[in-house]
């Protein structure tokens, strides 16, 4: 279980306060208006964004204190934060070891993530000779090999068109179920969290609210969400 137990989150002048409990293996989306704190919520997690009051823990192991690299944490970005002078395989290595000397075992572990996140065939391609959904499975795949339990993505797939978000939605899906990852995805689609979340932690007025289901909150929305659904 990740608990934020009566957490004060800082960014800058910014505040948030978070109590709340996720259950282990859940796949939660964090939505809210813009600006309400979703991605200070996921960096606090991370170990980005200090945590000024209150104690964060995973599975009864306390984290507040701890460096972000020492997280049991995988996060995936926006851009997907592909190098583009390295091959795939050594996109993907980097999840493992920074200075990508693998052993032989790890290699087959690249190049079993790269198989799975369905690049089988590619890896030696460098970013610029992948279309726009490959990059994201290339980046997929580097949060897959690195075999944590946590996995927090900050609105991963918003440049993707519709049908390609869809496809790697499913696939972080498909990811979460097959190694039991707890998933926390920052969206600004509701149809992102009724497509992948069983549950939607909303954040809104200086406030990250413990997770409620997801069909219950967005057919009844709280009138801070519902101003910002539109
Ligand atoms: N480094 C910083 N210093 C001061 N204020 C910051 C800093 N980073 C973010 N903020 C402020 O904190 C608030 C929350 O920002 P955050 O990015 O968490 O919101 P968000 O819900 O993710 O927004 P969006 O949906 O627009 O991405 C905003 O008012 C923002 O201006």
């Amino acid at each position: 279980m990740l608990k934020l137990d009566r957490c004060l989150l800082e960014n800058g002048s910014f505040r948030l306060a978070a109590d709340l409990e996720i259950d282990a293996g859940r796949r939660i989306a964090v939505i809210g208006p813009s600006g309400a704190g979703k991605t200070t919520l996921i960096e606090a997690i991370a170990g980005f964004v200090p945590i000024s009051e209150g104690k964060l823990s995973w599975n009864g192991q306390e984290l507040t204190g701890v460096a972000p690299g020492q997280r049991p944490i995988a996060m995936l970005f926006q851009d997907g934060n592909l190098f583009p002078h390295l091959s795939v395989a050594q996109n993907v290595g980097l999840g493992i070891r920074p200075n990508l000397r693998l052993s032989r075992e790890e290699q087959d572990r690249v190049r079993a993530a790269i198989a799975r996140v369905g690049l089988r065939g590619m890896e030696e391609r460098k970013p610029a000779a992948l279309s726009g959904g490959q990059q994201s499975r290339v980046a997929l795949g580097r949060v897959l090999v690195q075999g944590r339990d946590l996995l927090l993505l900050d609105e991963p797939f918003a440049a993707l068109g519709p049908a390609l978000k869809v496809e790697m939605l499913d696939l972080v899906a498909e990811l979460a179920e097959e190694t039991g990852a707890t998933v926390l995805m920052v969206s600004h689609d509701p149809a992102d969290a009724r497509r992948i979340a069983d549950q939607v932690v909303l954040v809104a007025d200086g406030t990250a609210h413990p997770p409620m289901p997801t069909a219950d909150l967005l057919d009844n929305p709280p009138p801070a969400l519902k101003a910002y659904l539109g």
